[in-house]
């Protein structure tokens, strides 16, 4: 394999809106990713980044970025870049991915459009790389809300067996919903028991992660005796899904609580042993206290990379572990870093 040059070059789609820029913070400081175009609607291309974007960070745009013009949202414009991150709308996601995708680029999408796509999964890029005869793929990250919970859910697996029953009731920020977002006559004190195709994404989803690879041409099979029923609120909080879950083992009754903790607290994640720069050092924080996981509290903690549990109440930081920080976890150990990044085709 040649030589890789480092930094590589990426590209983001969607710099502009709620998980555009998430990216862009943890772009600025990432080891061996450089963000070199950035694109977004028709409204912002043209403009320099300050103009276009309704900046939502409480850390101001990162220098990098400030003489950084937006472009059109087409290959062209993205030419020089190994990598695309998307945080595009799902409204516009599923063309312009594709465009790209056609055009040779590994493209890591944060929108729902090809989450059921059978290829969509890390571990058959290559495959769909050869079936395609092209070296371009999109890969998505899952839904925010079901990323929070499958982490959980994964360790508990992994001691304790198969889980046949889950039921989740999440509280879910408005962030989730993007930029301008849930008007605020209807979130301020108030509550909205209901959020459009989140419970029906919350339930296949699940299915989806805690399964397993079918094999490299059908891509993942589905856990399909597993039942998942999901309720899904949108709550006055800015960042940070809450989710309240209950499960039922296949073959063991419910394990005691200090064991449920100890599982939890052992558990480390793909990104962890990959030594990702942006993986957490703790997959899932353990809350002793008994009003713990607050979203104002806990949600960025590890940089909103981790999953906060107690009482299974857990809290997932929906925009940094839910969207930006997991589609740009790039392995930090030289060898596993080359090849995924050669799947990418950085050489
Ligand atoms: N927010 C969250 O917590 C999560 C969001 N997601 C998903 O990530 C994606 C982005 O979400 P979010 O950041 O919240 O959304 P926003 O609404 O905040 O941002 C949308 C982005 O898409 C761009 N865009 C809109 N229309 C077009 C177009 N016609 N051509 C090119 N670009 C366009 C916007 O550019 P402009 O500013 O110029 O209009 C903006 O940059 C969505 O698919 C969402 O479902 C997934 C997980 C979590
Ligand atoms: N639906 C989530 C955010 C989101 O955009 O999810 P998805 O990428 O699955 O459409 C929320 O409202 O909090």
């Amino acid at each position: 394999m040649a030589q890789q040059i480092y930094p590589l070059n990426v590209g983001v789609l969607g710099a502009t809106g709620t998980v555009g820029q998430r990216f862009l913070v943890l772009l600025a400081s990432h080891p061996y990713l450089r963000v070199h175009a950035i694109g977004a609607s028709p409204r912002s291309v043209g403009l320099a980044y300050p103009k276009a974007v309704k900046w939502k960070q409480t850390t101001p745009i990162p220098k990098a970025y400030r003489d950084l013009n937006v472009s059109a949202c087409e290959p062209g414009a993205f030419a020089g870049c190994k990598i695309i991150f998307s945080g595009l709308d799902a409204d516009v996601a599923g063309d312009i991915e594709l465009a790209f995708r056609d055009a040779g680029f590994a493209v890591f999408s944060n929108a729902k459009n090809y989450r059921r796509a059978p290829l969509d999964h890390l571990a058959v890029v290559r495959q769909q790389q050869q079936e395609l005869k092209k070296p371009g793929f999109i890969v998505t990250n899952a839904n925010c809300s079901t990323t929070g919970l499958v982490v959980p859910l994964a360790a508990l697996e992994r001691a304790f067996g198969p889980i046949d029953t889950v039921l989740v009731t999440t509280l879910q920020a408005i962030s989730g919903a993007g930029y301008p977002g849930v008007p605020s006559l209807d979130i301020m004190d108030n509550v909205v028991p209901f959020i459009g195709g989140e419970e029906e994404k919350m339930v296949w989803e699940t299915k989806k992660i805690l399964g397993s690879l079918a094999d490299t041409s059908t891509g993942f099979a589905l856990r399909d005796e597993m039942r998942v029923s999901a309720t899904c609120t949108r709550v006055p909080v800015i960042d940070g899904h809450t989710e309240c879950v209950s499960v039922r083992f296949a073959r063991r009754r419910a394990p005691d609580i200090a064991a449920v903790r100890a599982a939890l607290s052992a558990y480390t994640c793909d990104t962890q042993t990959l030594g990702c720069p942006s993986a957490p050092t703790q997959a899932i924080e353990v809350h002793d206290a008994e009003d713990r996981p607050q979203p104002r509290l806990d949600r960025e903690s590890q940089a909103g990379a981790a999953v906060s549990v107690g009482h299974f109440v857990l809290l997932v930081n929906n925009v940094c572990l839910g969207a930006a920080t997991r589609a740009s976890s790039t392995p930090r150990s030289p060898a596993h870093r080359d090849s995924l990044l050669s799947a990418s085709g950085g050489e």
